[in-house]
């Protein structure tokens, strides 16, 4: 299992000194949705060239162009580039030959999704390396998390890899490690904490 802190919030030098402050915790390094929209690649870049044993996911959310979308974000250093489930197929499979051209990985995103487990199989035989729920921000105020929606993914995945995300935090991290997921995504509680190297540590002594 390994644990992704999504950067989704803080300045590119906030992010630098998080991720040496949590070296050895971290696994991979989100470039947020709104950091890209900030910053474009430049925190791609600038992470992949300090943190060499950090993987950098780029939270681009694709939802259209896949292969040259997503080849930018390779160029730019990325190891793994997300693209949304409700998209096209052929936005999916673009990204895919993408990855491929580049020796890298391909997340979907399943925010949004309507019919999680149809969609989940039709995605997981597009050959994209993981499958990811996603409670949305603007929804997690509602109270739910994605736990249920693991399950459902962990249920028919037969080829990718199960990823989390969308307000993970200590109190719910236990209930996730026991279902199981390959990647497990924590933003805010662990970019808004007091210690961000304490709960990193923490966090990562919960993942089996
Ligand atoms: O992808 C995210 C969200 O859509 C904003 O772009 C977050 O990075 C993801 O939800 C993880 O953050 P937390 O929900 O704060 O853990």
């Amino acid at each position: 299992m390994k644990l992704q802190a999504a950067l989704d919030t803080l300045t590119l030098d906030e992010c630098l000194e998080l991720l040496e402050e949590t070296k050895g915790y971290i696994d991979i390094a989100e470039v947020g949705t709104p950091f890209i929209i900030e910053a474009g690649m430049v925190p791609v870049r600038a992470i992949k060239e300090k943190f060499d044993s950090i993987e950098v996911l780029a939270d681009a959310k694709i939802m259209d162009a896949g292969e040259f979308e997503a080849d930018k974000c390779f160029e730019a250093g990325a190891d793994i580039v997300t693209v949304l489930g409700v998209s096209n197929d052929e936005t999916i499979e673009g990204c895919v030959r993408s990855a491929k051209k580049y020796g890298k990985k391909i997340m979907v995103d399943m925010i949004a999704v309507k019919d999680l487990e149809q969609r989940t199989i039709e995605i997981d035989n597009m050959g994209v390396d993981y499958i990811c729920v996603h409670t949305a921000f603007d929804v997690q105020a509602s109270g739910k998390d994605p736990l249920e929606e693991l399950k459902v993914v962990n249920k028919v995945i037969k080829n990718a890899k199960s990823a989390v995300a969308g307000g993970v935090k200590l109190s719910t991290i236990d209930d996730i490690v026991n279902e199981g997921a390959e990647i497990i995504v924590v933003g805010g509680a662990i970019c808004n904490a007091k210690d961000r190297a304490a709960t990193s540590k923490k966090m990562k002594s919960h993942l089996k």
